[in-house]
C-alpha cells in the first residue's frame, strides 16, 4: 500500500484494526458534530500566500517550554496504544523520540511510564494526568513522571465524565483482558475494573481550579491545562499559575456541539496575551493544518487519532511515517505560503497575516 497523506493510514486502520477498536479510536461524543466540525473547521481558513521570498532554506524547528523540537507538532496523550500495536506506548516513545519531538504519555497507558521511559531514555515526554478520587494514585504517578525524567505534567481538564460514545455502548467497549492499564494496576488492585477496564467510577468528578495549587504543591514540573475552549477558563488558567494551555475538545469525544478548536483557538490566544504557550489539538490531518494552527498563535500542535492509525500500521515504522508525511507537508505549505520577512525562513515569522477566513 503507497502511504502518500493522513488519510491513507486512517483507511489501513479501518481495514485491519479489530471493529471494536476501530470505533473506539474513531469515537466522538453523541451525533459526532464537534468531532467532524474539527477538521471542517479547518477548510474554512485560506491562505494569503506571498510570492518570491526566496524559500531554499526551511528552518522548521522551535521550542516548547524552552525544549527544541524538530517541527511544531506532537503526539497528544491518547488510552491504551496495546489496541494499536503490540509494543504500545513503547512504539509511540520510540518513534517520538528517533523525530525528536514530544509525546504525552496517558495516565491510561498500556505500558508502565518506566517501560516507557526506559524504551526511548532523552525523549521529550510530557505526562498527561487524570485526577482520581483516590488523590494518593494520583500524586504517586505525578511523581513517578518527574522522578522519571517527563517534563511537563499536563493536567485533563474536559473528562470528569466520559463523554457518550454510542459505538462503545452498542459494542460493550473494555480492553482486552490481556491488555491493563498498567500505571494504576497497583492502587486499584483488587478492584473490578469493569468499566472500559478500568476501575470504575475512579475518575474525581470534583476538581477544580483549585487543584492546581494541589498539583503544584506535588512538583516541579510545568503545568499545561488541556481541555481549555473559552476565554474565560484561559483567564482563570493563567491566574492560576499554569505554564501551558491545550485548546482542546477532546477529538469531539466529550460535550458534543462545543466549538472545533481552531476556531476556539484564536479567542484564547487572544485572551492569554503571550503570558502562557498556547497549543492546539483536534482535526489535524495535513501540514497545511499546522501552518494554519500556527498563523493562529498556537506554539505547536498535537496530534491524537492520526498517531494511533500510524501505530495501528506499522508501529514504530508505522508512526514514523505519519510523522514524516507530516513534516514534509508542513514544510511545503511554509514555502508555498511564502515568508513574511525578506531575511528568515522560521517558524517564528509565521503569523496571523498567512490567513483568512473563507466566508464558505
Ligand atoms: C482513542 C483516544 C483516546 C484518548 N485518550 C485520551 C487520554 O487518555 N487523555 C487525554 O487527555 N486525552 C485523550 N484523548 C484526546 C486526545 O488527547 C486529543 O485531544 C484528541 O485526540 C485530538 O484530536 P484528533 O484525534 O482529531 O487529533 C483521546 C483521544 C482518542 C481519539
Ligand atoms: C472512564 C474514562 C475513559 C477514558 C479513556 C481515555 C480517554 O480519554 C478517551 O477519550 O478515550
Amino acid at each position: 500500500m503507497s502511504m502518500v497523506c493522513l488519510s491513507d493510514f486512517e483507511d489501513y486502520a479501518k481495514k485491519y484494526l479489530p471493529k471494536i477498536a476501530w470505533d473506539y479510536f474513531a469515537a466522538g461524543a453523541d451525533d459526532c458534530t464537534t468531532r467532524d466540525e474539527n477538521i471542517l473547521a479547518y477548510k474554512r481558513i485560506r491562505f494569503r500566500p506571498r510570492m518570491l521570498r526566496d524559500v531554499s532554506v526551511m528552518d522548521i524547528r522551535t521550542k516548547i517550554l524552552g525544549s527544541e523540537i524538530g517541527f511544531p507538532v506532537g503526539i497528544a496523550p491518547t488510552g491504551f496504544h496495546q489496541l494499536a500495536w503490540p509494543d504500545g506506548e513503547k512504539s509511540t516513545a520510540r518513534a517520538a523520540r528517533a523525530m525528536n519531538i514530544c509525546y504525552i504519555a496517558s495516565t491510561y497507558s498500556t505500558c508502565t511510564l518506566e517501560e516507557i521511559s526506559a524504551a526511548a531514555p532523552g525523549g521529550l515526554r510530557w505526562f498527561q494526568l487524570y485526577i482520581h478520587r483516590n488523590r494518593a494514585a494520583s500524586q504517586q504517578l505525578v511523581q513517578r513522571a518527574e522522578a522519571l525524567g517527563f517534563q511537563g505534567l499536563v493536567l485533563t481538564a474536559d473528562l470528569p465524565y466520559s463523554g457518550k460514545r454510542r459505538d462503545d455502548v452498542r459494542n460493550g467497549f473494555r480492553l482486552p483482558p490481556h491488555m491493563k492499564v498498567k500505571n494504576l494496576e497497583r492502587a486499584f488492585e483488587g478492584d473490578d475494573w469493569s468499566e472500559y477496564g478500568l476501575p470504575p467510577n475512579s475518575l474525581d468528578p470534583s476538581v477544580t481550579w483549585n487543584d492546581i495549587y494541589w498539583l503544584r504543591s506535588l512538583t516541579r514540573l510545568p503545568i499545561i491545562i488541556k481541555g481549555i475552549l473559552t476565554k474565560e477558563d484561559a483567564e482563570l488558567a493563567v491566574k492560576h499559575g499554569v505554564q501551558g494551555i491545550i485548546v482542546s475538545n477532546h477529538g469531539g469525544r466529550q460535550l458534543d456541539e462545543g466549538p472545533a478548536t481552531i476556531d476556539a483557538l484564536v479567542e484564547v490566544v487572544e485572551a492569554v496575551r503571550g503570558r502562557v504557550e498556547v497549543y492546539v489539538d483536534g482535526g489535524i490531518r495535513k501540514g497545511s493544518d499546522v501552518l494554519k494552527a500556527l498563523a493562529l498563535g498556537a506554539k505547536c500542535v498535537f496530534i491524537g487519532r492520526p498517531a494511533l492509525w500510524g501505530l495501528a500500521y506499522k508501529g514504530e515504522e508505522g508512526l514514523q511515517d505519519v510523522l514524516r508525511i507530516l513534516q514534509d507537508e508542513f514544510r511545503l505549505s511554509m514555502a508555498l505560503a511564502g515568508k513574511y520577512f525578506v531575511c528568515c525562513a522560521s517558524v517564528s515569522e509565521i503569523g496571523q497575516h498567512l490567513v483568512q477566513f473563507s466566508r464558505l
